[in-house]
């Protein structure tokens, strides 16, 4: 069974919802990511989002533009990223990793070889944000023969007719995007988030989880009592701009503080 699948299953089983944090790989720099990963982990985190810096993050606000554009100042490549993630499973086999990116720079990469590449370094989810599920068959293909399970995004103006075909091709859980826009907003709107979900659960038995504007502990647990899981990115983005020049353990510490509430109220 795919690590994404047993965690959501073991989180079922105990009653709990996922805590999904993302960050961008290498940002500050390459060496302070696996630091910042097991800092997730002890603070609680189910699942971890690692996006990969790309020049042109169209659907990224601009705490996650800036983010990319420290990561590839410091030289962060999809290589560097895949050696990140394989560094950080020599201690950790258990946590699912989903690789969030762009499809430019996987690309020019190469399809095939980032897949196996991918696996190799023990990424369990790839969320693509701008492969279309039109496009999506050979591209797929790769991806599927590692295993590698599929997180699609679906929005607010996702028709339900293409939500379903959505889900359909999609595996591990469903990203719903709970606001219009790009990331790092605050508009969320819990009811509308709520009934969104709802009818969502009318064409996927995948776990749902909600993203695109949860930053405090309060949000975190009323969007996850109406869904499987919360995606938390910008505010643990911004927290890491705002103490890049610090010890790669003291940007670790400052990411556990936002974190641990989050968990403690997503559990209450
Ligand atoms: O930053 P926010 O508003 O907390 O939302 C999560 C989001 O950052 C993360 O899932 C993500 C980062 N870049 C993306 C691009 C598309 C979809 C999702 C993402």
């Amino acid at each position: 069974m795919s690590r994404i699948k047993q965690c959501f299953e073991n989180l079922e089983k105990s009653g709990k919802k996922a805590l999904i944090p993302y960050i961008t790989a290498g940002d500050p720099s390459p060496e302070h990511t696996v630091t910042i990963m097991n800092a997730l982990v002890d603070a609680g985190a189910d699942v971890i989002e690692i996006g990969m810096p790309f020049s042109d993050p169209m659907a990224d606000g601009p705490v996650i533009q800036l983010a990319c554009e420290r990561s590839l100042a410091a030289g962060t490549s999809v290589r560097k990223v895949l050696e990140i993630i394989a560094e950080f499973r020599q201690g950790n086999s258990t946590t699912p990793i989903v690789l969030m990116g762009y499809l430019n720079p996987i690309e020019f990469f190469g399809y095939q070889k980032f897949a196996d590449a991918a696996k190799e370094a023990g990424v369990d989810g790839v969320l693509l944000v701008d492969l279309t599920p039109e496009e999506a068959t050979d591209v797929v293909e790769c991806f599927r023969q590692n295993e590698i399970d599929l997180i699609y995004l679906l929005s607010p103006t996702t028709t339900l007719e293409r939500a379903k075909k959505i889900c359909d091709l999609a595996s591990g859980y469903v990203y719903y995007v709970s606001v219009k826009g790009v990331t790092g907003s605050s508009e969320l709107d819990v009811d509308s988030v709520k009934q969104h979900v709802d009818t969502l659960r009318s064409v996927t038995s995948l776990p749902i989880g909600v993203g695109f504007g949860i930053r405090d502990a309060k949000t975190a647990a009323a969007v996850s009592r109406c869904s499987d899981g919360v995606i938390v990115g910008s505010v643990l983005v911004n927290c890491i701009a705002e103490n890049k020049d610090q010890q790669k353990e003291y940007i670790a510490d400052a990411l556990g503080a936002i974190l641990t509430p989050m968990r403690s109220e997503m559990d209450a």
